[in-house]
C-alpha cells in the first residue's frame, strides 16, 4: 500500500525491512523499473525468504528431501501467480515450475467429520451423495435451497463474523461449523466465528448486498457471461507489469489464461527457490545490496525530510527517501515511537502454527486417501488441536511439468513409493493461552500420530519408522477481526500523518490477502508507484 504520493526523485535511496517474498519482490520489481535507485534490504535472520522455508533432510546418504516447513503451493489463478512464473521465466527457471491437473488426485481435498471418518469434498455426483450423506452435509441441501429465499440484513453492516454471514445465508450453523471453518483453519488457522466477512468473504458478502443473495447474483452473473462472449483481456495490475516491466503481452496473456485453469503450481526443490531467484537477482544488481542477520529496531524521520533506520547491531542506516515495511502490525509496533501508531498497530493478533513434518521412505501410508490433504473443522472434537494436514507425496508424485523442456518432478522420476506429510496444529486453539501454551516436539509429534491413526488407520509402528520435524511458525498469521477494514483505512491515515509518503506497508496484512501470490502482486503495484 503506498499513500498517494509522487515518484521518488532521481538517484534516491529505498530501504525494505524485510527479506521475505513481499520485500524481495518490492525491491526486485523497483530495481528493475528504477535502476538509479539505491536500495537497501534488512533482513534479521540469517536466511532469506521468511515464512517461505524449503529445508531439505538427508534419509539416504546423499539422497536429499525437500521438508516444506511453510508453504509449497501457489493458486494458478491468483494474478499473482501470473507475475511469479513470469518472473522466473526472466530469470530462466521456468523448468523449476510444477502444476496440478484439476483431475489430478492431488485436487482432491478431505473434511474430517463429526465421527472422525474423513469425507471427500465433492468433485463428481458420487462424492456429493457420499458428502450429504455423512454429518458434514447437514444443514447444506436445505440451506442451499433456501438461500435465495433469505433477506440480507435489515441495515447495512460495515462487518460481522465468517460465521455469522454463511450461517445467515445457510439459515443454520452447521454449514460453517462443518465447512467453512476447516477452510478458515486452512488459509488462516483462525476462527471463523472471529474472522472478519468482509475482509475474507467479500465478493460473497457483495453479492448478498448487491442482489439479495449469493444463488440470485450467480445466477445473474452467469448469465450475463453467456450474453456476450468476451476476448479473453490481462487484469489491469498484469497490462500494467507487462507495460512497465516490457513483458509481451501476447505472452502474459497466455501464460495467465493457462495459469488460471490450473488449481495449484510448485517449484522443484520447494517453494523456497522463487525467493532465493529474487535475492540471487538482486544480489547481482548494482545500487542494490541485502543486508541479513541484522534487525531493524526502529525507524523514523531524521529532520531532513529523509528517514532513518536503527539496527539491532547498533548500527544506523540514514539518508532514505522511502522505507517499505513489509512484517507483520505485532512486529512493526516495535519499530515506531508514536503512541497511537503502537495501539493501532497491536490490535492485530496473529495466529502460531506448529507445522509437524514426517517422511518414511519406501511406503505408501496415504493409500486410499491421496489427495491434497484434509481439514479439520470446528463441529470435530479435535483433542490434537489439528488444523489439517497436507500430502506432500502426492502432490509430488503428481506434478507435472509446466514446460515441455522440464524434467519429470524428482518424486516422479524416482517411481519408488514414500510417504511425505505436513500436520498443522494450534492457530486459533492456541490464542487463549498464547506462545506460553507452546509445548514440546514430542507431545505435537505424539497427537499427530494419534490423529492419524485415529483418522487414516496408519500404523503406529509405521510412523514410529519415519522421520518427524516439528516447527513452530509463531505470530505467522494476521488475524482479520470484524471491521479489518477500517482498521487498516485508520491506520493508512496515520502512517501519512507520521510519515508523509515515505513509508509503505507491504506483507500478509495490509495487502489483497495472506497468500505468496497476493504479497508479490502488491509488492509489484507498489514499486510501480514509487517508480
Ligand atoms: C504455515 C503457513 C503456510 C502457508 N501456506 C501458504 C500456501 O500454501 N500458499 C500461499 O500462497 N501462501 C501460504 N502462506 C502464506 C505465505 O507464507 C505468505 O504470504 C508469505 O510468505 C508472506 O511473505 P512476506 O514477505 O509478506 O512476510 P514474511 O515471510 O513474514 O517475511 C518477513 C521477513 O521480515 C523479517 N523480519 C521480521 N522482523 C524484522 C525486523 N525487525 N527487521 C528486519 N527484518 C525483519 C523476517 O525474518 C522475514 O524474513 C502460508 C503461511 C504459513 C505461515
Ligand atoms: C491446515 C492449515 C493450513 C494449511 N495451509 C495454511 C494453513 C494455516 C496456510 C495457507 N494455505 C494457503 C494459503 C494462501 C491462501 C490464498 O489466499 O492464496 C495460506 C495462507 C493455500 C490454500 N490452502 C487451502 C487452499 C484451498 C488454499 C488455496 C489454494 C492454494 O494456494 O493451494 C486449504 C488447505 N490448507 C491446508 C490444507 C491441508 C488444506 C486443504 C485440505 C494446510
Amino acid at each position: 500500500m503506498i499513500p498517494q504520493c509522487g515518484k521518488l526523485a532521481a538517484n534516491s535511496n529505498v530501504a525494505v525491512v524485510g527479506a521475505g517474498v513481499g520485500g524481495l519482490s518490492f525491491a526486485f520489481f523497483l530495481s528493475k523499473l528504477r535502476p538509479d535507485v539505491s536500495i537497501t534490504v534488512v533482513e534479521a535472520s540469517k536466511r532469506q525468504g521468511g515464512w517461505i522455508n524449503s529445508s531439505k533432510i538427508e534419509d539416504k546418504p546423499g539422497h536429499a528431501v525437500v521438508i516444506e516447513k511453510g508453504p509449497r503451493t501457489l493458486r494458478g489463478v491468483a494474478p499473482g501467480t501470473t507475475l511469479i512464473i513470469d518472473v522466473l521465466k526472466s530469470l530462466n527457471q521456468e523448468n523449476a515450475v510444477y502444476y496440478i491437473e484439476s483431475k489430478s488426485e492431488a485436487n482432491r481435498k478431505f473434511l474430517l467429520a463429526p465421527n472422525d471418518k474423513l469425507v471427500q469434498v465433492p468433485n463428481s455426483p458420487r462424492t456429493f451423495y457420499n458428502f450429504m450423506s455423512s454429518p458434514l452435509g447437514k444443514g447444506f441441501g436445505s440451506g442451499l435451497l433456501g438461500e435465495a429465499f433469505r433477506k440480507g440484513p435489515s441495515h447495512k453492516q460495515s462487518d460481522e463474523t465468517a460465521h455469522n454471514f454463511i450461517s445467515r445465508r445457510f439459515g443454520n450453523e452447521h454449514v460453517s461449523n462443518n465447512i467453512f471453518s476447516a477452510l478458515f483453519h486452512g488459509i488462516y488457522a483462525g476462527d471463523i466465528k472471529k474472522i472478519s466477512a468482509k475482509r475474507t468473504l467479500g465478493a460473497m458478502v457483495e453479492l448478498e448486498q448487491k442482489q439479495g443473495s449469493l444463488v440470485k447474483g450467480m445466477i445473474k452473473k452467469s448469465l450475463s457471461k453467456l450474453g456476450g462472449v468476451s476476448e479473453p483481456q490481462l487484469p489491469g495490475s498484469l497490462r500494467e507489469y507487462g507495460i512497465l516491466m516490457d513483458r509481451d503481452a501476447d505472452g502474459l496473456l497466455e501464460l495467465h489464461s493457462r495459469l488460471k485453469k490450473l488449481p495449484m503450481l510448485g517449484l522443484q526443490n520447494g517453494l523456497e527457490t522463487f525467493p532465493k531467484a529474487l535475492a540471487i537477482a538482486l544480489e547481482n544488481t548494482p545500487n542494490v545490496r541485502i543486508v541479513s542477520g541484522d534487525a531493524s529496531s526502529r525507524f523514523g524521520m531524521s529532520g531532513d525530510g529523509k528517514s532513518e533506520i536503527h539496527l539491532a547491531s547498533g548500527a544506523k542506516l540514514t539518508n532514505f527517501h522511502h522505507i517499505r515495511l513489509t512484517n507483520t502490525p505485532g512486529v512493526i509496533s516495535k519499530m515506531v515511537q508514536n503512541k497511537n501508531l503502537i495501539h493501532q498497530l497491536q490490535k492485530v493478533h496473529s495466529n502460531t502454527v506448529v507445522l509437524v513434518n514426517f517422511y518414511l521412505a519406501d511406503v505408501d501410508l496415504i493409500d486410499s486417501y491421496h489427495s491434497f490433504g484434509y481439514l479439520v473443522p470446528q463441529s470435530n472434537r479435535n483433542e490434537e488441536r489439528l488444523l489439517g494436514v497436507i500430502f506432500d507425496s502426492v502432490i509430488e508424485r503428481n506434478f507435472k511439468p509446466f514446460v515441455e523442456s522440464g524434467e519429470p518432478h524428482a518424486a516422479v522420476r524416482q517411481d519408488g513409493k514414500y510417504t511425505k506429510l505436513t500436520a498443522m496444529l494450534e492457530g486459533h486453539y492456541l490464542n487463549g493461552e498464547g506462545l506460553a501454551g507452546l509445548k514440546d516436539n514430542s507431545f505435537y509429534i505424539n497427537s499427530v500420530k494419534r490423529a492419524l491413526s485415529r483418522h487414516m488407520a496408519i500404523s503406529q509402528e509405521a510412523l514410529n519408522r519415519g522421520i518427524w520435524q516439528v516447527t513452530p511458525a509463531k505470530e505467522c498469521l494476521p488475524q482479520f477481526f470484524v471491521g479489518y477494514d477500517d482498521w487498516l483505512a485508520q491506520l493508512r491515515e496515520q502512517f501519512v500523518e507520521n510519515y508523509g509518503s515515505h513509508v509503505s506497508l507491504g506483507g500478509m496484512a495490509f495487502g489483497k490477502g495472506p497468500g505468496v501470490p497476493d504479497v508479490v502482486m502488491d509488492g509489484f503495484e507498489d514499486a510501480a508507484k514509487l517508480a
